[in-house]
């Protein structure tokens, strides 16, 4: 106890000395990285473009931060100074992204050929993905199975939707048998996990097949990935380019270790259902006798599943390697489930709030079931649903801008545009049928699938998303069985309602707000 006290009051000074300096330390730390960061932003940025708020060294940080946490309030900003230019966000220490404002504009990028405007290095740096899937794709430059992909599906999955169809009923039917109800309440779900997992059942049976599909370790490994690529992006935008290959992963890791937004964890369990799927193939590659014939024998009748197509590929064709298809299924499972989850997860939002639309949806397709059944012909012919959907994103789009151009990031503030009085009569009110109502006026592109200028929520030009039949037709079999079988109502608890979306934003995505419920209650 003496030798204690004899030897506090110096250990305190020393350790206080150490506090001071460390202290001292870290704000010269935040002072440099700061510095660096404006250095940075100013050394990207286009000189003859204007930043969303102002050219400042305080107001580029301000809007570094809120590039990161609220990305389409930003966007929201700086489209109301610039309605008929351009404007610059500055990102951390990388390229700039170029908001396309004009209309002239916005409708020459959409003429732009494809090499040249190519949404790939957004995706790379929206997704940092040299760090966040290192040794997955070749260093520099980027990948050319990523180029196949958009063929692929625009030359199957959209042509041979049908084929799809069967599945995604049968996954829709499983994740409702995964709900329990009570006789007289229903059942209440979180609105995004509903929507999200429906997609990830459906997807699954598109990318790899019944068997994963049905398998609850996969898919909630599926779901955890793309959350945790998400959040381990974002952790990854605040580390300095030049020290993200050191600490960059150790930081995300220590960030989500023990959460659902692990991606490490996820992905090991991905890893292992991919490979024993590669087993499978082989095997029955071996079986078909001549391997050739494998690839071929899919397009008979059955839909084509994604890395069946991209594994045979690389092992037949020795197009790419195994690593590449690995992280090509990666991103596509981001580029599938993510935004269709999303995207119902909207329709579902606003179907519980606004009650006075189930009725004439219910209607609709009932008969339209009754004649043609669940399939891509019953899904063309819903149009007040494709009405519906389409109002839903038109308001909700996933993501507040869509990127073009490689070299300077350029964008095109999607969200706002489709939220603007030059484009829409009374933009911020849901309006439900408006598409039908244009439709009547004779006025063109009114379908949920079509491209123009004023609703971009699937880009425009040579890259528009090939996946956009496929997400329209699987969220249209979801509502109509919901439709058929469900009073779809809000949540009465406080705790579960809220705006749809989350308190954080991701650059320019939105994230939703996971707290949300809805109820839905079996029909008598
Ligand atoms: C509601 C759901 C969806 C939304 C909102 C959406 C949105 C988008 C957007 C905005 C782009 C970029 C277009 C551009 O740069 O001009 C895109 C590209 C892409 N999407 Fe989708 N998407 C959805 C569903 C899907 C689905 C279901 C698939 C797969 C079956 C898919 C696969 C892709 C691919 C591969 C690309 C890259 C195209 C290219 O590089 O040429 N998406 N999507």
């Amino acid at each position: 106890m003496a030798l204690l006290q004899s030897i506090k009051p110096g250990w305190i000074e020393s350790s206080t000395g150490i506090l001071t300096i460390t202290f001292g330390l870290s704000i010269l730390f935040i002072y440099v990285v700061l510095f660096t960061l404006v250095l940075h932003s100013i050394q990207f940025a286009n000189s003859n473009i204007p930043f969303a708020t102002a050219k400042n060294p305080f107001a580029i940080i301000s809007q570094h931060y809120l590039f990161l946490v609220d990305g389409p309030g930003l966007i929201k900003r700086g489209y109301e100074r610039f309605v008929n230019g351009v404007f610059e966000i500055p990102r951390t220490f990388r390229f700039g992204q170029v908001i396309v404002c004009k209309p002239e504009f916005i409708e020459e990028l959409k003429n732009v050929r494809s090499t040249i405007a190519s949404p790939e290095p957004w995706i790379d740096q929206l997704l940092q993905i040299s760090h966040v899937m290192p040794g997955y794709f070749p260093s520099g430059g980027w990948p050319s199975i990523a180029k196949t992909t958009p063929g692929i599906i625009r030359g199957t999955v959209h042509r041979h939707l049908d084929r799809y169809v069967p599945a995604m009923n049968e996954a829709i039917h499983n994740q409702l048998r995964t709900l329990s109800f009570d006789e007289s309440n229903g059942c209440t779900i979180s609105c995004f996990e509903f929507a999200y997992s429906v997609v990830a059942r459906s997807g699954s049976y598109t990318m790899v097949g019944e068997r994963l599909a049905n398998n609850e370790e996969y898919l909630k490994a599926v779901k955890e990935h793309i959350l945790g690529m998400i959040m381990t992006t974002r952790v990854q935008f605040l580390v300095p380019e030049c020290l993200k290959k050191y600490i960059g992963g150790f930081i995300a890791r220590l960030a989500t270790i023990g959460t659902r937004w692990n991606m490490h964890a996820s992905r090991k369990i991905l890893l292992k259902h991919f490979n024993a799927r590669v087993i499978e193939y082989r095997n029955g590659m071996a079986c078909h006798g001549n391997v050739d014939e494998s690839v071929n024998s899919q397009e008979k009748d059955k839909p084509i599943e994604i890395f069946r197509w991209l594994y045979e590929g690389s092992v037949l064709r020795h197009r790419w390697s195994y690593p590449e298809v690995l992280g090509e299924m990666l991103l596509l499972q981001f580029a599938f489930i993510y935004t269709t989850g999303y995207a119902l997860y909207s329709a579902l939002y606003e179907l519980a709030r606004q009650p006075e639309y189930i009725e004439s949806l219910r209607e609709e397709v009932k008969s339209i079931l009754a004649e043609y059944g669940p399939t891509v012909s019953g899904c063309n012919r819903m149009v007040l649903l494709d009405s519906f959907l389409k109002e839903c994103q038109r308001l909700h789009p996933p993501a507040a801008s869509i990127t073009l151009k490689p070299g300077t990031h350029v964008g095109v503030p999607s969200s706002w545009i489709q939220r603007s009085s030059a484009y829409y009569e009374d933009p911020d009110t849901f309006d439900g049928y408006r598409f039908v109502k244009r439709a009547a006026a004779g006025e063109p592109n009114t379908k949920l699938v079509d491209l123009s200028p004023d609703y971009l929520v699937f880009g425009m030009g040579s890259h528009a998303c090939p996946g956009r039949w496929m997400a329209s037709v699987l969220m249209k079999l979801v509502i109509s069985e919901l439709l058929m079988h469900f009073d779809i109502l809000p949540c009465t608890e406080s705790s579960s309602q809220g705006p749809l979306i989350g308190s954080l934003s991701f650059e320019e995505f939105y994230v939703p707000n996971f707290a949300l419920k809805i109820c839905l209650r079996p029909r008598v």
